[in-house]
């Protein structure tokens, strides 16, 4: 569905992304893990169109989308959910899901709309009056994963949905992402959180210096201790 071949990417002289590649294929769930500036983030923000790649392809649905903005990215069917959650303080949780990106015409299975959010997180049903910075950090990231719903994803790209929040939560995070793979999405998450990943994800790539230097499944890096705490700082 989504595949990255040869990707190169740069900010000014600094070379990030040296020569990305992989894939995601339908209705799975792909973690990219990796340490404090291994170049996760740069990864998403160039599938979305944030950043533009220097070399390289990136093909959605067998179309070549590395030369396209983000918004017709997004109208292709990419959702994002940022790191950071971005989500409107000073609007409330129902404007923050009903004024973002018009929505992709897409009736029947894959359709999202308020009812389906709410059913998915009876939370912000209850909080639809609350304003943003009412919220805690774990609404806030249900938030942020409705409003990018909202725009009828057939692709949802995550950046450490994890960060900030508390254990307890990060697993629900995880039951969320395993809930939307089954409703027929294909998700690639950014993660520091190996347990998050390995809960959620079908593969796992390692992401170094710009370079993915490791690929495997969750049960593989579970075992491979030296994997973890060569990329991942694990200690033995
Ligand atoms: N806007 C920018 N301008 C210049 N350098 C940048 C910019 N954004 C990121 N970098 C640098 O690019 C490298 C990769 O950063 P990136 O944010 O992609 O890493 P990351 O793996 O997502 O890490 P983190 O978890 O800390 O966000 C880092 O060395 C970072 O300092």
């Amino acid at each position: 569905m989504l595949e990255l071949q040869d990707v190169h990417s740069y900010y000014g002289t600094s070379y990030i992304l040296q020569g990305v590649s992989f894939s995601v294929p339908q209705g799975k769930c792909v973690a990219l893990l990796g340490r404090n500036g291994a170049g996760k983030t740069t990864t998403i923000h160039t599938i979305v169109g944030l950043h533009k790649a220097k070399q390289g392809s990136i093909r959605f649905k067998d179309q070549p989308i590395e030369s396209l903005p983000p918004h017709q990215i997004s109208r292709l069917g990419i959702g994002f959910v940022p790191q950071g959650r971005r989500i409107f303080p000073s609007l409330t949780v129902k404007e923050n899901l009903t004024m973002p990106a018009r929505k992709r015409k897409q009736e029947g299975r894959g359709h999202w709309g308020l009812e389906r959010i709410y059913e998915l997180f009876p939370v912000l049903k209850e909080r639809e009056n609350n304003f943003g910075t009412q919220l805690s950090g774990g609404q806030q990231q249900m938030l942020a994963i409705g409003r990018a719903l909202m725009t009828n994803p057939e692709f949802l790209l995550m950046d450490e949905p994890s960060e900030g929040l508390a254990p307890v939560i990060i697993d629900q995070v995880g039951e969320i992402i395993v809930q939307l793979k089954e409703a027929g999405l294909s998700i690639l998450i950014v993660e520091q959180n190996i347990s998050l990943a390995c809960k959620a994800a079908d593969v796992i790539l390692i992401m170094n210096k710009g370079k993915i230097v490791w690929s495997g499944s969750p049960d593989e890096l579970m075992v491979n201790e030296d994997v973890q705490h060569k990329y991942l700082g694990v200690s033995a």
